[in-house]
């Protein structure tokens, strides 16, 4: 398992923790982030065996270099507490708290993660956590939810729960959670953490799927909640760099380290000033690029 706060996320795909089969599988996809969902996939029936499913295959499963995060059930469920505890004892990456209202929820869970590592031998404040925006009061209170523990990895918006609380639902333009997704990924950005959007459900809407990713994309998410494998792909794709960005990556870079060569943060480039902002996108870039395999070893555009 890898515990980095900093890394690319741009697929966190929800597998829920009551099916076997996919809980077994989920790492064959090349998800970056694999989410074993306790709470809204799995009935009140399930809730404990679906644990005991989760907490056996983190023992025994092998998902490569995916980030493990599970959404445990809310805090005002009799399932929260066992499930934070069990998931923390098997030493998931993330703990992921649905339907996060204010700070104070963010600082319980901060409390009881501290806990169960204590309780369990875990190194102290290896377990990192998210919040999951799901409501009106949870979009106002954004970022005091994003800054609330230095635990914290990121923050999503959940829209099927938000639309459901605004009193509407989801239109294909997306007029309807423009607000929202402004709000939370501002709130992320002032944070210094993670933002992603929220789950497309038409498994059938492949435009409109693209649509929606091209959007956020834009926007600056760094990712998206998925629901089904074949979404990976699509994803990957819109978050792919373009050659002419890889290779002006490439050429900001090694101006870079030129500059400081000279004992300079500064730098020209045919014309266009080269600092720290446009060192950390081009680094980003080049992260995207490797994850795609557009680059080689020297980070030099590989032709297809
Ligand atoms: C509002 C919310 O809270 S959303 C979050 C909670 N919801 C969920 O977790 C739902 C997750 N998604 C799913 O259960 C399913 O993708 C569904 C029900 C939406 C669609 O299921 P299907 O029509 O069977 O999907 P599809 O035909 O594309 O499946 C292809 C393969 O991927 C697997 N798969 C599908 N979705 C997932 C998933 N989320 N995680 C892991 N594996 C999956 C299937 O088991 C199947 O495997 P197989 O080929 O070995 O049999
Ligand atoms: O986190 C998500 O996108 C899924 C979810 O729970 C919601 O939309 O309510
Ligand atoms: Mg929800």
């Amino acid at each position: 398992m890898a515990e980095i706060k900093e890394r690319l996320r741009r697929t966190m795909m929800f597998v829920p923790g009551n099916n076997p089969a996919m809980v077994k599988d989920a790492g064959i996809y090349g998800a970056d982030s694999i989410m074993f969902d306790l709470e809204d996939a799995v009935s009140m029936a399930e809730k404990d065996a679906a644990r005991d499913l989760v907490y056996e295959a983190l023992q025994t499963q092998d998902y490569g270099d995916a980030e493990l995060v599970v959404r445990v059930n809310g805090q005002d469920t009799p399932y929260y507490a066992n499930d934070v505890r069990a998931m923390v004892k098997a030493g998931i990456d993330v703990v992921r708290l649905p339907k996060a209202e204010d700070a104070e929820m963010v600082k319980k869970l901060d409390a009881d993660i501290t806990a169960a590592e204590k309780e369990f031998g875990r190194e102290e404040g290896s377990t990192m956590l998210m919040a999951a925006i799901e409501s009106a009061k949870g979009v106002i209170n954004a970022y005091q939810i994003a800054s609330a523990s230095d635990r914290m990895m990121g923050i999503a918006l959940s829209a099927e729960d938000y639309t459901t609380d605004m009193k509407t639902h989801r239109y294909p333009d997306g007029a309807e959670l423009e607000f929202a997704r402004n709000m939370v990924l501002h709130a992320a950005r002032a944070a210094g953490v993670a933002a992603f959007d929220t789950v497309f459900t038409n498994m059938n809407d492949t435009e409109g799927f693209y649509r929606e990713t091209e959007y956020i994309h834009q926007l600056g998410f760094d990712g998206k909640s998925l629901v089904n494998p074949r979404q990976i792909p699509m994803v990957n794709k819109v978050y792919e760099p373009t050659k002419k960005e890889i290779e002006n990556a490439k050429n900001v870079e090694n101006a870079i380290k030129e500059a400081k060569l000279k004992g300079s943060g500064v730098i020209s480039m045919n014309g266009q000033m080269v600092d720290r902002p446009v060192v950390l996108r081009a680094e980003r870039v080049m992260r995207l690029a490797k994850a795609s395999n557009l680059i080689d070893e020297e980070g030099n555009y590989i032709e297809k």
